[in-house]
């Protein structure tokens, strides 16, 4: 049996002729094939896989340079463009739409020699945090098949979890990836505002969204943002700070004392699960026990987030997504049609899904004249005021901890009828992004409902590092 624990360990073993990414890559389709009821890929590439893999394998037999993701077996959410592949965002609208180039983070992964083997369920445009918002069913939380793997990105979530691949990309616009990590039991990083170029990630809220990885040890997602991230051309968003070795920075780190924050409002807020307040506690205790400064910091914001969260996203994506109007490409309505307006309304009605169609409303209204000020400047007022909390936050601590959501892995239809109940579930989550940090969910609990959930780390913009290595020690156990 092919077993995998790091893609270092994994990588090893290819070097010595243990085994081979050919092998890698049948041994991940066979499991692909096994789990086929999460429900966690829209798209198996068996051929490209097959075939990138034999050319790799072929390669190291040539003696020549490998790339640092030399053999690893990567899928990606289905709204990151893939040259020559179906890419649908979990949506009807883009029916028979094949991407026309790679997203730039995919044309990295493929020249640090990772092997992309699928695409994976998500909701739709990015929309959901239970993965129920799909066009193509839910996926499934391989731990409890009755239980939500959180959205939006669940397929790629799953596919880590249930060992369908080694790591995944993702994309977190307000959470997508670290609340499905904490679903789910892994680890899922979002790193800052622009460290990962967006150049062909189909927009959902352009201010927000950000490619994230999801692993099961911190060092190989260190390793994929690596290779990932980076300045580019094609994004102007994109951060031009250089990219520190992030996997050597975990290596023969010495303990430091850290200067961690927490928000007491955050501990305290009613819609906290309490065995998850009571973990978190107990991790503070025994974090100051260790030295560490582990101190509360008054937040008084934290009821704006989520609503000026759902008033900025929406009004982005109602601007994002006005280019799916059936001529460009996608779903088009067929003959049943009076004039242009009516083609339109025909074809965005059927080819969008209920919670996309909410969001697309809810954004135009804030947008609208007469709301205009009412909504999107209070909510743009809200993110200023985050931004310089922030500021002075991290001008005294390296990091802020806090639960990635108030409540572990939930049944399948407990929130889906109630719009703003699974809105609110976002309120740990949607801070990073207004604000551009980087977060990370780390798998460190387990609840007597028998499902694992994770402590969220976000760090200064642009200290992706801290992250990773307060991440590892904690995961590792290793005194920090
Ligand atoms: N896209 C995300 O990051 C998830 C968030 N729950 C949203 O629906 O906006």
């Amino acid at each position: 049996m092919f077993s995998f624990h790091s893609i270092k360990d994994y990588q090893s073993t290819l070097l010595n002729g243990q085994t081979t990414c050919v092998e890698a890559v049948s041994y991940y389709l066979q499991q692909i094939e096994a789990q086929k009821h999460l429900n966690a890929f829209l798209e198996v590439f068996t051929e490209d896989a097959l075939a990138q893999a034999a050319r790799l394998d072929a390669l190291q037999l040539s003696g020549k340079p490998l790339g640092k993701l030399h053999g690893v077996v990567v899928s990606i959410k289905d709204v990151i463009c893939y040259k020559g592949h179906t890419v649908s965002a979990g949506s009807k609208i883009l029916e028979g739409f094949t991407s026309v180039y790679n997203a730039t983070a995919v044309e990295k992964l493929l020249a640090a020699g990772a092997i992309i083997i699928g695409r994976n369920n998500c909701d739709e445009f990015a929309m959901g945090s239970s993965n129920e918002n799909s066009a193509f069913g839910p996926v499934l939380n391989a731990l409890d098949n009755e239980r939500v793997p959180g959205g939006s990105s669940g397929g790629s979530a799953v596919a880590v979890q249930a060992g369908l691949c080694m790591i995944s990309l993702g994309s977190d616009t307000g959470g997508s990836v670290r609340q499905p990590a904490d679903f789910c039991g892994i680890i899922g990083l979002k790193p800052g505002y622009g460290r990962i170029s967006r150049y062909g990630l189909i927009a959902y809220a352009s201010s927000f969204d950000q490619i994230g990885i999801f692993g099961t040890q911190v060092s190989d997602v260190a390793l994929a943002l690596e290779v990932i991230a980076g300045a580019d051309d094609f994004d102007s968003t994109v951060s031009h700070q250089p990219i520190p070795a992030f996997s050597e920075s975990l290596q023969n780190t010495s303990p430091k004392k850290y200067r961690i924050a927490y928000f007491k409002e955050a501990l305290e807020h009613p819609s906290l699960d309490t065995e998850i307040a009571n973990a978190i506690k107990t991790l503070i205790t025994q974090l100051q026990s260790e030295g560490h400064t582990v101190e509360p910091v008054a937040f008084d914001l934290l009821d704006y987030i989520v609503p000026a969260y759902y008033i900025l996203t929406t009004a982005e994506a109602s601007s994002n997504l006005s280019r799916f109007d059936g001529i460009k490409y996608g779903y088009a309505a067929k003959d049943d049609f009076a004039n242009l307006t009516d083609f339109y309304k025909k074809s965005r009605s059927a080819g969008f899904g209920k919670e996309v169609k909410r969001r697309i409303m809810l954004g135009t209204f804030v947008l609208s004249a007469g709301y205009y000020d009412a909504y999107f400047t209070k909510a743009q007022q809200v993110r200023r005021m985050l931004q310089e909390t922030t500021k002075q936050v991290f001008g005294n601590y390296d990091v802020i901890i806090a639960p990635t959501v108030p409540s572990p892995a939930f049944k399948f239809g407990e929130k889906s009828n109630d719009p703003i109940e699974m809105f609110l579930a976002d309120i740990y989550t949607v801070f990073a992004n207004l604000v551009g940090i980087p977060g990370i969910s780390i798998p460190l609990f387990k609840h007597s409902s028998g499902v694992p959930f994770g402590l969220q780390v976000m760090a200064a913009q642009d200290n992706e590092v801290t992250l990773l290595q307060l991440s590892d020690s904690l995961l590792q156990n290793k005194p920090l």
